[in-house]
This record gives C-alpha cells, structure tokens and sequence, in this order.
C-alpha cells in the first residue's frame, strides 16, 4: 500500500532550513494496521502530512497505492485525498461541522465528492458505536463521541488507507481502548490499511507492528511475536513484552545506532567493527598511540 524509499523533506522559512525528514525508508503492506512511535520533532506529523497529501515531499520517492505522491498533480491530489485516503486528527474540529448533526457530518464529505449514501453513512456510525446519538448536533456529544463521529467520517468515502495522528491524545483510557477496538474491527472487516502516529506505548501494543522514528529517519522496529495476542491481551502487555524489536538496516546497508548507546561507549564519528562469523561487534576505535 505504501512505500517511501529516501524520503526526505525540507521546510524553508524565511532565514532557516529544516530537514524534518532526512531519507526515510518505510514499507507498509495492504490490510496491515501498524503505529509510528518516536519523540516529539521526530517527523512523525511530517511523515503522515506527506502520506495524506496535505504536505508535498522534498526528495525521494512515495507510492501509495497506484498514486506517486512526488509527481502527482494538485487535480489528481484532490481526487487522492477525497477516495484514496481517510484522516484523523487528535483535535477533530479541523473536520467537524458543530451545527450539523453527527449523520450530516458523515453525509458531507460523501456530497462533496458526489457519492451521498444515507445508508452507508448511518451503517458507519452505527460501527463506531453512535447508532442512537447520529440524530444529535456535534456540540451535544462528548470529546471521545466527537471523535467516534471523526472516524466515521474519515471513511465516509471508502478509503482504503487510513491515517492517524495522536487519535487517542485527548481522551481518557476507556474511549482510547474504545477506538483502537474501532481500527482493529475496520481494519478486519473492510480491509482498510491503518497507519496511526501515537506517543502511547500501550497503545502501540495493539498493533501488528511499530516502527520507530528518530531524527527523520526510520530506527528500529517491532514485530509482533504472536499475530492472535490481541484478543488476549486485554489486561495490556507492554511493546517489549508483545513484540520482538529489530533494528531497521536501509537498502546501502546503513543502520541508525542509538545516541545513549554511542555516548555509553565514547563512540563519536568512527568506530570498529568486525565480524566474527557469528555476530558484527561495533566498538570504540581503538587507540592510535
Ligand atoms: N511547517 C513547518 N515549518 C518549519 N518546520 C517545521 C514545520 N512542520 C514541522 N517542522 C519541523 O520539522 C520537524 C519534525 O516535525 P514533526 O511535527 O513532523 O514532528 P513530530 O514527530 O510529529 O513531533 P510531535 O510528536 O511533537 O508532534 C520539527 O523540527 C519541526 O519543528
């Protein structure tokens, strides 16, 4: 579904240059659900923004399905953002209508791209567990129902790639949980590619995959050991406990070695490394007197 491969992207302002995206390498097959973890100014936003067509890439490549979003043109972006992908954003007001009822919010987006069906727009609120609020203005729901309605209306459309950021960051644990019930059930029975960008690791736990940003770069990844854990883990284990973690390698064989584990051997721009048959061993360069 998606492939980025060196994916770089500069933000010019008037007197600084920031590369916020520094050759980022991500794959992401069709029907997965997976999260982007990593500190704040890592490029997560950056990443999803280019994902979604709201932000153009500088450099490099990115495909999602049959779209090249490096050559794509401003027509063929608007047809791309309005049946190719869905957006969710941890603050909803940027796609709710808080005098419209949560039904006509859904109704909207499927006018504004000429494909209105009432059925279709009742059935996904009825998904997102609204089936007796539909008929109540936004501004009569709570935070957590206002961003049920934002789901539904992100598939208003049928995309078939879903894109989140921080869905969760503004509600309390119950309606979290709630959501990520929400993505995994959309994710089984219509087949949408979940990409969700989270600082929460518990919630990260519930994913198939993770991988992890830092600085613009993708770093490691994790891998979950058992693909049917999910409908067990209720109680919530940790990423660790869930996953197997493995460091990302790009395709000129580069690897991105944590800071604390450089700074913890004195490592700064060089170090040695040999192969012993069995495993590669990195070390601080040895001393040249
Ligand atoms: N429009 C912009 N103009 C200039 N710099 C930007 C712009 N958007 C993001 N950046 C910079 O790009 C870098 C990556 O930002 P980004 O928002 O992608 O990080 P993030 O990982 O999503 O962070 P957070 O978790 O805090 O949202 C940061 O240094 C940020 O300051």
């Amino acid at each position: 579904m998606i492939s980025c491969e060196e994916l770089v992207k500069i933000y010019k302002t008037d007197d600084i240059e920031v590369v916020a995206l520094k050759g980022l390498n991500i794959s992401v097959a069709d029907g997965e659900m997976m999260a982007i973890i990593g500190n704040s100014g890592s490029g997560k936003s950056t990443l999803l923004n280019i994902l979604g067509g709201l932000d153009r890439p500088s450099a490099g490549q990115v495909q999602v399905g049959e779209w090249n979003l490096l050559k794509i043109t401003d027509d063929e972006l608007v047809k791309y953002k309005r049946k190719t992908v869905g957006f969710i954003w941890q603050n909803n007001a940027r796609n709710l209508v808080p005098y419209l009822t949560a039904l006509e919010n859904v109704e909207m987006p499927m006018m504004l791209s000429g494909q209105y069906d009432r059925t279709y727009a009742k059935q996904l609120l009825e998904w997102v567990g609204l089936k007796e609020r539909m008929g109540n203005k936004l501004q009569q729901l709570s935070g957590g129902e206002q961003q049920r309605v934002a789901i539904a209306i992100s598939l208003a459309n049928r995309p078939s790639l879903l894109l989140a950021d921080e869905p969760t960051g503004s509600v309390d644990t119950r309606t979290s949980d709630m959501i990520m019930d929400i993505f995994r059930k959309l994710n089984r029975e219509l087949g949408v590619t979940i990409v969700i960008v989270t600082h929460d690791m518990t919630l990260a736990g519930k994913v198939d995959r993770v991988v992890a940003i830092r600085d613009g770069m993708t770093s490691t990844e994790f891998i979950k050991r058992n693909p049917n854990l999910d409908q067990l883990e209720a109680g919530g284990h940790s990423i660790q406990e869930a996953h197997e973690e493995y460091v990302v390698l790009d395709r000129a064989g580069r690897l991105q070695i944590p800071k604390t584990y450089l700074q913890a051997l004195g490592i700064d721009n060089k170090a040695s490394m040999e192969f012993d048959g069995d495993k590669i061993i990195i070390r601080p360069p040895k001393s040249l007197t």
